[in-house]
């Protein structure tokens, strides 16, 4: 069985992650960018990342600070912005994004700072 340690700062993660998820209304964060629907989207984007790739840091405990998962969290929204040209339903998405990412990762670091 998947021994997940519950600490403090695990816990916070997982629902820092939560509330940015559900911002993501069509789930196009949610997983990795198929590579078989596009097919030269890892000619484009060296670093993939995802929402689900997150959960999974998590219950690795690859995350040592908030700051690391801050930045795969940019990484998302930096990618879409890449691949997807600023007029797309996409390249929006990733802006709406990472305006209620910013006032929630905000608020995640006051409390990372309050559990120490
Ligand atoms: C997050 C992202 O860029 C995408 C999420 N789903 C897609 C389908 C086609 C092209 C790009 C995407």
């Amino acid at each position: 069985v998947l021994e997940v340690q519950l600490t403090p700062f695990n816990i916070l993660l997982r629902a820092v992650l939560s509330q940015l998820q559900e911002k993501d209304q069509y789930s196009i964060f949610a997983q990795p960018v198929s590579v078989k629907e596009v097919p030269d989207y890892l000619d484009i984007i060296k670093n993939p990342m995802d929402f689900s790739t997150m959960r999974k840091r998590i219950d690795a405990h690859f995350y040592r600070s908030l700051e690391g998962f801050e930045a795969d969290f940019d990484l998302i929204i930096s990618n879409c912005m890449t691949y997807n040209a600023k007029d797309t339903f996409f390249y929006k998405a990733a802006q709406r994004m990472q305006d209620h990412g910013g006032a929630i990762l905000r608020r995640a670091r006051r409390e990372a700072e309050r559990i120490g």
